[in-house]
Order: C-alpha cells, then sequence, then structure tokens
C-alpha cells in the first residue's frame, strides 16, 4: 500500500492544526455546522486555513448548507474541498461544484451494504466519496459521532473515484482498518479527541503514525 491519505477533521485551534500538519496531514477538516462542538466561526476558519495553506488540504464540512452560507464560506476560507455530510442530492453536489470550481466530498452514511452501493449515484459527479457510520438513533449530528461500520463493506470497491474510510476510527484501530477495508485514505474527528470537540496533540501524532505504519506494512 502506497502511503496512506490522511485527514483530520473538526480541527479548530493553531496548536492542534500545526500538530496535524507537522505530523504529515494531507488533508484538514474544517467544521461549519452549528451544533457541533467543533464548529468554527469564518473568522477563525479563515485564519487557520491559511495557516494550512500550502501544507496541506482544506475541506470544509456543511451539512445541508443553503447557497449564502456556502459562498461565504468560499470567499472567506477558499477551501480546496467541500465536504457535504448532509442529504445533498448529485445534483445539488454538480451544482455547487460548478458554481464555485471546488473539489467536492460527498459524505455517505454506512450500516449495511445497500448503503455503499447507493455511492453509484454520486460517482460520476464528485470528486470523492466519504463513507462514514450512519449517526446512532438519537444523534444530534449527522457525523463526528465516534462511530464504525463494517470496513469489509469497502473491500474491492471501485467506483473510479477516490474513497475515504471515515468513522469511529482511532490510533488503535486505524492500521487495521486500513488492513481490513483495502481503501487508502482515512479521516478521523472523535478519535484524536480527549473530550468531544478537543483534539489532542498526541493522540493526532498517533493517529497519523499508526496510518503510516499500516501503508509501510503492506508495501
Ligand atoms: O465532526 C463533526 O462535528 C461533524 C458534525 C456534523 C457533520 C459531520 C461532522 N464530521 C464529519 C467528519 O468528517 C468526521 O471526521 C467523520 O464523521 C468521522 O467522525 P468520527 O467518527 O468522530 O471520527
Amino acid at each position: 500500500m502506497t502511503r496512506p491519505l490522511i485527514k483530520i477533521c473538526g480541527l479548530s485551534t493553531p496548536q492542534t492544526l500545526d500538530a496535524a500538519l507537522d505530523a504529515g496531514a494531507a488533508m484538514i477538516g474544517l467544521v461549519f455546522f452549528a451544533k457541533s462542538p467543533r464548529n468554527v466561526p469564518l473568522d477563525q476558519a479563515a485564519r487557520l486555513a491559511d495557516r494550512a495553506r500550502g501544507k496541506a488540504e482544506i475541506a470544509a464540512l456543511t451539512v445541508d448548507a443553503d447557497d449564502g452560507l456556502i459562498a461565504d464560506i468560499m470567499r472567506e476560507v477558499r477551501p480546496d474541498w467541500l465536504q457535504l455530510h448532509g442529504s445533498e442530492t448529485p445534483e445539488r453536489c454538480a451544482e455547487l461544484k460548478a458554481r464555485h470550481g471546488v473539489k467536492v466530498m460527498k459524505a455517505l452514511g454506512v450500516s449495511q451494504a445497500t448503503d455503499v452501493e447507493k455511492a453509484a449515484g454520486y460517482a460520476g459527479v464528485v470528486d470523492k466519496l466519504l463513507f462514514d457510520a450512519k449517526p446512532p438513533k438519537d444523534a444530534v449530528l449527522p457525523g463526528g459521532n465516534g462511530v464504525a461500520f463494517d470496513w469489509t463493506l469497502l473491500r474491492g470497491l471501485d467506483l473510479g473515484v477516490p474513497v475515504m474510510l471515515s468513522g469511529g476510527l482511532n490510533p488503535q484501530t486505524v492500521a487495521e482498518a486500513l488492513r481490513i477495508s483495502g481503501v487508502n485514505e482515512v479521516d478521523v474527528s472523535s478519535g484524536v479527541e480527549r473530550e468531544r470537540g478537543v483534539k489532542d496533540e498526541t493522540l493526532i501524532r498517533a493517529f497519523i503514525a499508526e496510518a503510516e505504519r499500516a501503508g509501510e506494512e503492506t508495501r
């Protein structure tokens, strides 16, 4: 396996952002969803994005956001990616991609094989698919819940678009997740936090080290 692509999501401070960048994260995620403890105001996100620019790709994460919020994010933050983590249709993804000239990553919730099959409708439209666990019934958030799904469901997947594995990963499980799923891109939020919404530099570094160790083992 080549060196895995690693995304650290839900960053909100310069210190934890720097830890992710220094450790080799290829992508960082900034959350624009008011109900999330990781939500960042536009001005703070703009500063974080400028700090990351040129060192890692920047993903702006929204959930069924309206045109106004997305326009504000594109103007102030200038992300490389829009991560659409709500019920956005392939048509909405295509519309935002065309309007803003930005790469689009669609997040899809997975609990069973039929959920993965639904990805086919997005494959020819978006630039990446992020498979995350479906949120628990009582969840407030559509993602960032620290819940994992059956990684074997992604094995052998060939959609013609890059696939990122997400959902409940942590430093102890990420190597196994890469091996079992056969996917070479991973994303994490809760698993590198010492409390909900508070990223931990040591956990970030450990997650990246463990993911990279898996990549070395399977070369
Ligand atoms: O992280 C959030 O707070 C969040 C809120 C609303 C929608 C999506 C959210 N996160 C999306 C991500 O890309 C997370 O990294 C992904 O869901 C994995 O989260 P976790 O299981 O906590 O590692």
